[in-house]
Formats: C-alpha cells, sequence, structure tokens
C-alpha cells in the first residue's frame, strides 16, 4: 500500500485523501442547494450527531456509542424521508449536470473561480413599488442577498434578467400569465416569477390572506426579505425573520430593503425592535 504521509500512528493513504475530497465537494454541493431552507439546518444537525456518534465510537463508549448507533440506523431513512425532495432534485441535477452546460470540472473544483456578484439597483424596484401601491396590483418580490434560494426558484418560471420597473409592473400585471406567485430577486437580478413560497401555519388575523401568509411563511423557512403589495388596499408590508411589518411608506420600504442588502451583523441588531408581530402592526 503506497502511503501519502503518516501522522503519528495514523498512516494516510492517497485513496483516504482522495475519499475526503469526495465527501467534501458531496456535502458542498449538498450544502449550495439546501442553502437558505430550513433543510439545512436539519442537514447540520444529523451531521453533528453523525460526528459526535464517530468520536464515541473512537473512545469505545460502548452504551452511548450503541444508542448513538441505533439512532444513527434510522436516521438515514428519517434523513431520507425529510429530504426527499431535496435528494430528488439533486439527483436530478446531477442528472442533467453536462461537461457542456455547467462545466462539471469547474463546479466540483472547490477552488472554483468566484462569480463576480451583481448588487442590487433598488431604484427601478421603489420605482415599481410605488406604481403596483397606487394601482392597487398585488405583488410578491422575495429579495435574498446570500442564497439564490435555488428550491424556490425552481418552483417558478425562470427569468434571469436586470431589474427594471417595467419588467416588475409586467410581471405583476394581472392579465399577465406570470402574475400568480412570487418573484424572486437575487444579486441585482429577476431570477424567477410565479414562484410558490411555502406558507405560514400560524394564526394570523383576517386581512392577512394566502399572500401574507406565504410572505410569513417564506421568512419563516429562510433569510430572506419579502414585500408585499396588497391587492385590497394598494399598502406595503414586509416579513422578516418571521415577523411582519405592515402599512409602511415608500421611504421606509427603500431604508428597509437597502438596509438589509447592506446588513451587517450590528445593522440586524439595530433593526430588531422596529419589528412588529403580524397582529400588532393590524
Ligand atoms: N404559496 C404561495 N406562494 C406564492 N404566492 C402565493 C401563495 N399563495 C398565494 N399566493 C399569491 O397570493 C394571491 C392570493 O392572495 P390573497 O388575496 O389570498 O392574499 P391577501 O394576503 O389577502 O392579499 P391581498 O391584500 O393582496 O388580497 C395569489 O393569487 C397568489 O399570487
Amino acid at each position: 500500500m503506497i502511503f501519502a504521509f503518516k501522522i503519528g500512528f495514523l498512516e494516510v493513504r492517497w485513496i483516504d485523501i482522495l475519499d475526503i475530497l469526495l465527501v467534501s465537494v458531496l456535502l458542498y454541493q449538498l450544502y449550495k442547494l439546501l442553502k437558505g431552507s430550513v433543510a439545512v439546518r436539519v442537514l447540520i444537525g444529523f451531521l453533528v450527531l453523525y460526528l459526535v456518534y464517530l468520536m464515541v465510537r473512537a473512545a469505545q463508549m460502548e452504551l452511548l456509542a450503541g444508542i448513538l448507533g441505533q439512532f444513527m440506523g434510522v436516521g438515514v431513512l428519517a434523513a431520507i424521508i425529510i429530504f426527499s425532495q431535496e435528494i430528488r432534485k439533486f439527483l436530478l441535477i446531477l442528472g442533467k449536470t453536462t461537461f457542456r452546460q455547467n462545466g462539471i470540472l469547474q463546479s466540483v473544483m472547490i477552488w472554483k473561480r468566484k462569480v463576480e456578484k451583481e448588487t442590487t439597483n433598488i431604484t427601478p424596484i421603489i420605482e415599481a413599488i410605488k406604481s403596483l401601491s397606487t394601482t392597487n396590483t398585488g405583488a410578491l418580490m422575495v429579495f435574498s442577498k446570500s442564497s439564490e434560494l435555488k428550491f424556490y426558484v425552481d418552483s417558478g418560471d425562470l427569468i434571469d434578467a436586470f431589474i427594471s420597473k417595467r419588467l416588475l409592473i409586467s410581471i405583476f400585471n394581472k392579465y399577465s400569465p406570470l402574475h400568480d406567485g412570487a418573484v424572486i430577486i437575487h444579486q441585482g437580478k429577476v431570477r424567477a416569477a410565479r414562484c410558490i413560497l411555502p406558507v405560514s401555519e400560524r394564526d394570523l388575523p383576517a386581512q392577512f390572506g394566502m399572500r401574507h401568509r406565504a410572505a410569513l411563511g417564506m421568512s419563516e423557512a429562510t433569510d430572506s426579505l419579502t414585500l408585499i403589495v396588497s391587492e385590497e388596499t394598494g399598502q406595503m408590508s414586509l416579513a422578516r425573520n418571521g415577523q411582519m411589518d405592515s402599512n409602511l411608506s415608500i421611504p421606509e420600504i427603500r431604508r428597509r430593503i437597502n438596509a438589509y442588502l447592506q446588513e451587517t451583523e450590528k445593522e440586524n441588531k439595530v433593526e430588531e425592535p422596529e419589528s412588529q408581530e403580524p397582529g400588532e402592526a393590524a
């Protein structure tokens, strides 16, 4: 057997290095797919538990290793059930990926060149919101600063166009075939329209219908900011971290979208006291 190097009593083979690299790539791709959804927290939970199990087994703690071992056995089955949708998408993506389409070599390399990030110009968004609000046109826009929300983008129609007032107004025009559902905005582009968002199960005041429920659900499930323009009243609301602030003015909407897109940990803490529960906002 050809050893690469030795650390104390540990003999590391080339095949071990390849093994670790492949697992890292697999985990990274899985993380990229789940990033922005609650499933990533479940995945991290599983990984932590698995690490503990490995350490307990290495330390030969028979009883705990036995219990955790049983749990891991069932855990794999549970993970398949919990992640059934994600696993399906992951396999679909793997199946669809070809050298020509996605540059598989590029995507599997950890040192892959970072794609230059587009910044979001919010002026056309604000102009569009103003117009949608004054004409009582219902709208749902999800802003995501960290994740492309692939899972939700895939539920709608891919657009991938630079933001413009005309584009947003056309999408939400009630005669447009794209007006139902949400638009997802990421890195200066409208990624998709007609996206289906997760719906919040919470008790909400009667005036909040499905659009508001979907915005709140999205804010519970992901680290995104969702804007709602009410079709009934033209009022504008923002949902973030499971909280909704209603009846906001245009300058306030501009400030909050800007703050979200440029957010740092510190700004996050300053924002918190301003949030209201949906009930309080009514
Ligand atoms: N899960 C969902 N994901 C994305 N969009 C949704 C979802 N559920 C409903 N919607 C959107 O919400 C619209 C229905 O809104 P509804 O009238 O029930 O909402 P509302 O909260 O009362 O808002 P409004 O004040 O605009 O009436 C649908 O036509 C659709 O565009």
